[in-house]
């Protein structure tokens, strides 16, 4: 897979994705004058984030948003301060042609089955530049550099913010940006990135964002996989074996859902650990031309509002089970082997699944 093309390029005044009606904008102040119109007219604007190498968990996203509002907006902005230093901003996929064509796509579905959409298609998308998002240059992305940052404690400071410490800030940043400039009646994010949603959640609520956050499910591959615009870096041998997280996660949901049902911390998620060790030693098990190492990064099981982690979970209120998992590049690659995007570095996956207070009542 072609992992970078060129960004939309800028020409005339009115710029779409070539056969739609799709407006591009590029610039704070497109969006403005494109938004302002739809509060005189009374129509709501659903927002999707996201940055961009679009797969089939943005576009239940964007479907969600179509069937609630009557414009959607979806934004594709690879946004530097939410990736550490040591991270892959330089090499996360840029997929605009292929991103301009699920667009595309997807503005023809809505345009043909009308039935439960509210909009008739996908309204525009904002492309901004770097410079168009920090006016002030380019965001720092270590803990202690200065600038405007939007900051929300303790919850950025656990699970991925521990493992990512820049991370929620760079994200809840960028996020009161872009609403700011949208001003959406409704924005939608996925279970996927569960933290975030309750960072996102916490932000709206504590900045009294005059907005609704939507969440959607997960959505995944046959063989379990969650679908992440990161997957391309897998290559084939890797790809196999990366379910191994959401199949030790579904482990400890088992732990507690089955028999007498496990409501303690080391019982559920020692399942998934059982679970993770076995997939490895088999692994360990093969010669180094085809076996895959991970490591765990966490497995958690944290309070469904605070993210704190729990020693037992209380049925009426739930839980979520959450983890990372990085899987190390391949060793002793094969000369024809498909090592994935930017040859294949060390991949860092997260999974999660929620424990309803309605799935612990039918239990
Ligand atoms: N499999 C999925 N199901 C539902 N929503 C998803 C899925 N993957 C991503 N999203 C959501 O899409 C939005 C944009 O995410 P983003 O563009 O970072 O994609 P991503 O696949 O999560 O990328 P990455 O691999 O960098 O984490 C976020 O709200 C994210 O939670
Ligand atoms: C919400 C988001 C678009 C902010 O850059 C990003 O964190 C993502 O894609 O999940
Ligand atoms: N989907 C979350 C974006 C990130 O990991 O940077």
């Amino acid at each position: 897979m072609a992992c970078r093309s060129t960004s939309p390029s800028s020409s005339s005044a009115v710029e779409k994705i070539p056969s739609t009606s799709i407006r591009i904008l590029r610039s704070v102040e497109a969006v403005r004058r494109w938004r302002r119109p739809h509060t005189l007219d009374r129509r709501t604007v659903g927002f999707v984030p996201t940055m961009g190498a679009l797969h089939e968990g943005h576009v239940s996203l964007i479907r969600a948003a179509a069937r609630e509002n009557h414009h959607v907006i979806v934004s594709v902005y690879v946004n530097p301060a939410q990736f550490g230093v040591a991270e892959d901003l330089g090499s996360y996929p840029v997929t605009w042609a292929a991103d301009s064509a699920v667009l595309a796509r997807l503005d023809r579905e809505l345009a043909s089955d009308g039935a439960g959409f509210l909009a008739a298609g996908v309204s525009a998308v904002f492309t901004p530049s770097t410079a168009d998002m920090y006016p002030a240059g380019f965001p720092g992305q270590a803990p202690d550099s200065p600038g405007s940052f939007v900051t929300l404690t303790p919850i950025s400071s656990v699970l991925e913010g521990a493992s990512r410490p820049t991370f929620f800030r760079g994200v809840a940043t960028v996020c009161m940006k872009l609403f700011n400039i949208v001003q959406p009646d409704r924005v939608y994010f996925g279970q996927k990135d569960v933290q975030q949603t309750v960072v996102i959640r916490a932000m709206v609520r504590d900045f009294m964002l005059p907005t609704a956050v939507v969440v959607g499910p997960t959505v995944r591959a046959p063989d379990g996989l969650a679908l992440s615009s990161r997957n391309v870096y897998l290559g084939a041998r890797r790809r196999a074996v990366a379910p191994v997280l959401h199949d030790a996660l579904r482990a400890a949901e088992t732990a507690y859902s089955s028999g007498a049902g496990a409501r303690d911390r080391d019982a559920i998620l020692g399942a998934a650990r059982s679970l993770a060790d076995a997939v490895l030693a088999d692994q360990m098990a093969l010669a180094p031309a085809q076996r895959v190492r991970f490591e765990i990064d966490y497995l958690s099981l944290s309070d469904p509002e605070t993210m704190q982690e729990l020693a037992q979970v209380d049925p009426a209120r739930g839980a979520i089970l959450s983890g990372a998992i990085r899987i190390l590049p391949v060793e002793d690659p094969q000369p024809d082997e498909d090592r994935g995007h930017s040859d294949g570095p060390l991949v860092r996956l997260i999974d999660n699944i929620i424990i309803s207070p309605a799935d612990t009542a039918a239990a």
